[in-house]
């Protein structure tokens, strides 16, 4: 699903590569973690999934289009197979619960049926079915990320990208959120989820791919945070 293999990427203003040498395979269907300190490069191995960066050097394919050749009309097919999910929800916020995740419908063109019956169904595995006609000010923090992962995944992406979700979140909200992407997970879709929460890395036992100086430097199975980080 994610196939980077010996992946650079400097930024014009930067003096040392944001990535470098990069070289990582994640499968269809996995959970992994994406974790390393402030600057180590995590946001710019998502941006390069989602191509809104382009690699300088190395190969790259990611859910079946190869991003060392895609040509600039298939990006926006490309970054429909992906769902994203960030740190700070990102709701319209004059639209309700329904309307948030049917617009994500809406704007692939699916028809008025279609959304009517795939939204409540979404907002059902999120946990959100007695909400759908809430703003998103009239929901806790939590509620609102479930909002933001229903809209990721209407679609079903072949993968979900998350980055640090839990970010604003208080710990037990944070817990149900990650049952939420497992849930997800179990369906079928690759997760990739940035984060510096240390607690549920470490609760989670999932696979960790660690980044410093943007170099993978430790890319493990059932993975812990580490310690004193
Ligand atoms: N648009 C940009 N222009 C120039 N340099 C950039 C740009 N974006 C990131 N960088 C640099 O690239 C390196 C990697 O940054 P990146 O944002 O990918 O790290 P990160 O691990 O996501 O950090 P954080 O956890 O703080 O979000 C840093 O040195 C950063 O200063």
């Amino acid at each position: 699903m994610i196939h980077l293999s010996h992946v650079s990427k400097s930024y014009k203003t930067s003096t040392r590569p944001a990535l470098e040498d990069v070289t990582v395979d994640v499968g269809k269907g996995e959970f992994a973690f994406l974790i390393g300190p402030s600057g180590s490069g995590k946001s710019t191995f998502l941006r390069l999934l989602l191509r809104e960066e382009a690699p300088d050097r190395g190969d790259m394919t990611v859910a079946g289009s190869d991003l060392t050749k895609i040509r600039r009309s298939k990006v926006p097919v490309h970054r429909r197979r992906i769902g994203c999910v960030f740190q700070d929800f990102r709701l319209l916020s004059n639209k309700t619960v329904s309307q948030n995740v049917g617009f994500a419908l809406e704007v692939l063109g699916r028809n008025r049926n279609v959304v009517r019956r795939v939204v409540p169904e979404v907002l059902e595995l999120v946990g959100l079915e007695g909400k759908a006609n809430r703003l998103p000010h009239e929901l806790s923090g939590g509620e609102q990320q479930r909002v933001a992962i229903a809209r990721a995944f209407v679609n079903r992406p072949l993968l979900l990208l998350a980055d640090e979700p839990t970010g604003n979140l208080d710990p037990d909200t944070s817990a149900d959120i990650m049952l939420l992407l497992e849930r997800i997970n179990r369906t079928g879709t690759t997760v990739l989820m940035a984060t510096h929460d240390n607690a549920i890395v470490d609760s989670m036992r999932r696979r960790v791919i660690e980044l410093q100086l943007g170099k993978v430097v430790r890319d493990e199975d059932r993975g812990v945070y580490g310690v004193g980080r």
